[in-house]
């Protein structure tokens, strides 16, 4: 057979092999292809090369291209290498017990060249900018260096030409086609994917289960809400690497509705109206929907959140919101009066005023006094806002905190405007998501018990409604409650061992040691870098965000 057949047949042989299998891997057998298939493909490729070249050089050179498959699938260890090898070892035996076979592969070491063929040093050269212009990978340039001085030796140009033409294409074929995560519709581009967790093949002496390595990995990752589970992600990691970002990534690309907490005034460049909470404000004794009664008690619950009251207190307020209703004509047992103008926190002071005139025993002036600071405290223009919240809210939409001086006020909008949400959230069913509500600086809400439990409900509650929610969070103290919810969860640089050790555990499913694996490679992400569960696939990955 002509030599340059014989190297055709191989490069084909080849090029199919990695024509078909990256349709195996994400549709039919998932991880198993890397673990059985390309092993197996090897194996068999090293037995059956040397009869195809008739040489056991050539085979070996041609096992460079190889590593190049190897390294593209993710299968880069030496071990992996070690099944070609294997096939050729197997190869090597069959040959030597069938002499002839031996004989005839043994005559490439008399043919072996002195002196290297100038032609083929030209090739490389030329081979080598090629390859370093298509892909600026050095090792596969270095590849293609090893295999044509190789080839030089023997002094077959065409082995040079073909297998080094294999470092080319092999790339090319898969650079050109990534994988894709999540589908080409509906989706919000995150950025590409750099890594991908594998089990080890063989379990470790040492410890016990299998161990897990990130494989280097090309492809793009992309979020499509609408495969969730439920509607909700976390976004956690320490001060500047990136949260924000990765929030502005997605409300950048986002068609629907959305709500966005800026507590730190970070989204004014993301579309949207933006809204200034220091002058437009809401009053938090709106109904909301709800009745006098329910809205009387969530408010002295907030309050009692918000300023660490006593049972009394809470009482005594929860009493006097019921009355400062019935004083505007609203009340409990008649519907439509709920639509009627609600008291301001300015109705609910002048309210205990009159009554501390009025009252007759010195406890009841005691109760009014011990909660009137409070209300003093909150006598704020920032709650006179006459507009109605559902079209305040309407759209997309951020919410601009930043100018908001005090906490406690910050965070009576916060909680009200999250009621509201919640209240009007019920209204319609919806099998797709409707709005995305994004929380940054989650803990200034969750901190609080009642803006906990609040959060807690709207996470487990959201998705039958068309919400979802990105609660954005440096750490991950009051998560926990909600971060079952979640079905992303996507986790920048950590550095405090707790957290590393909590989040690794969530991300890492149940495997102890790809909890391990994953700790280590968060406390050193680089800014812009996260690590998640891609969950169509079920792999941990660890993406390059394209921040905006
Ligand atoms: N993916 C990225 N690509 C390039 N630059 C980035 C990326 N992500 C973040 N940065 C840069 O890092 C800086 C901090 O980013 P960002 O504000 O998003 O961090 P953060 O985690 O939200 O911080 P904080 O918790 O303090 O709000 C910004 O200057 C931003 O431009």
């Amino acid at each position: 057979m002509e030599v340059t057949l014989r190297y055709l047949i191989v490069l084909s042989i080849t090029l199919i092999e990695v024509a078909l299998i990256p349709y195996l891997i994400p549709t039919y057998l998932g991880q198993l292809s890397a673990f059985l298939i390309i092993p197996l493909a090897l194996f068999i490729n090293g037995v059956v090369f040397p009869f195809i070249l008739e040489s056991m050089f050539s085979s070996f050179a041609y096992a460079l291209s190889i590593v190049t498959l190897l390294t593209l699938f993710n299968v880069s260890d030496l071990l992996a290498v070690t099944y070609y090898i294997s096939g050729l070892g197997v190869a090597f035996l069959i040959m030597f017990l069938t002499r002839s076979l031996w004989e005839r592969s043994t005559l490439t070491i008399r043919r072996l060249n002195r002196r290297p063929d100038s032609k083929i040093f030209l090739l490389t050269f030329v081979l080598s900018i090629l390859v370093y212009w298509l892909t600026k990978s050095v090792f596969l340039v270095v590849g293609v260096i090893v295999d044509c001085v190789f080839s030089s030796f023997l002094g077959e140009f065409y082995l040079a030409l073909l297998s080094s033409l294999s470092w080319i294409l092999l790339p090319y074929l898969i650079i050109f086609e990534p994988k894709s995560y999540n589908g080409p519709s509906n989706q919000i581009y995150i950025g590409t994917i750099e890594k991908v967790l594998i089990k080890g093949v063989i379990p470790g002496i040492f410890q016990s289960g299998y161990r897990y390595k990130w494989v280097n990995e090309r492809g793009k990752f992309y979020i499509d809400f609408n495969k969730m589970k439920n509607y909700n992600s976390v976004i956690i990691g320490s001060s500047g690497y990136g949260k924000s970002t990765l929030a502005r990534t997605i409300l950048s690309q986002i068609k629907i509705d959305y709500i966005v907490f800026d507590i730190h005034g970070e989204y004014s460049d993301i579309p949207g109206k933006k809204i200034d909470m220091s002058v437009n404000g809401l009053n938090p004794l709106s109904l909301f929907e709800r009745s006098p009664k329910q809205r009387s008690t969530e408010i002295a619950m907030m309050l009692k959140s918000v300023f660490g009251l006593g049972n009394i207190q809470t009482m005594t307020i929860s009493n006097l919101l019921i009355e400062a209703y019935q004083e505007k004509g609203i009340y409990d047992e008649d519907r439509s009066t709920w639509s009627l103008e609600p008291p301001t926190i300015r109705d609910l002071i002048t309210l205990i005023q009159r009554k501390k005139v009025a009252a007759i025993n010195s406890q009841d002036i005691n109760q009014l006094k011990s909660i009137e600071p409070y209300l003093l405290f909150l006598d704020s223009n920032v709650f006179l806002g006459k507009e109605d919240i559902k079209d305040l809210l309407r759209g997309q939409v951020v919410l601009d905190f930043s100018k908001v001086t005090t906490s406690h006020i910050k965070y009576i909008i916060m909680e009200s405007v999250l009621i509201s949400i919640f209240n009007y959230m019920y209204n319609e069913k919806s099998n797709t998501l409707k709005r995305l509500i994004v929380i940054d600086e989650a803990p200034f809400l969750l901190e609080k018990e009642s803006g906990e439990r609040l959060a807690e409900r709207l996470f487990a509650e959201g998705r039958k409604f068309g919400h979802g929610f990105i609660i954005i969070s440096q750490y991950s103290k009051k998560l926990e409650r909600i971060i079952n919810n979640a079905t992303l969860v996507m986790a920048m640089r950590l550095s405090e061992p707790d957290e590393l050790s909590y989040i690794s555990k969530i991300i890492g499913g149940r495997y102890i040691n790809a909890e391990r694996t994953i700790y280590e490679s968060l406390s050193g992400l680089e800014r812009g870098m996260m690590i998640t569960r891609d969950i169509t696939e079920d792999e941990v990955i660890i993406v390059r965000i394209d921040g905006r």
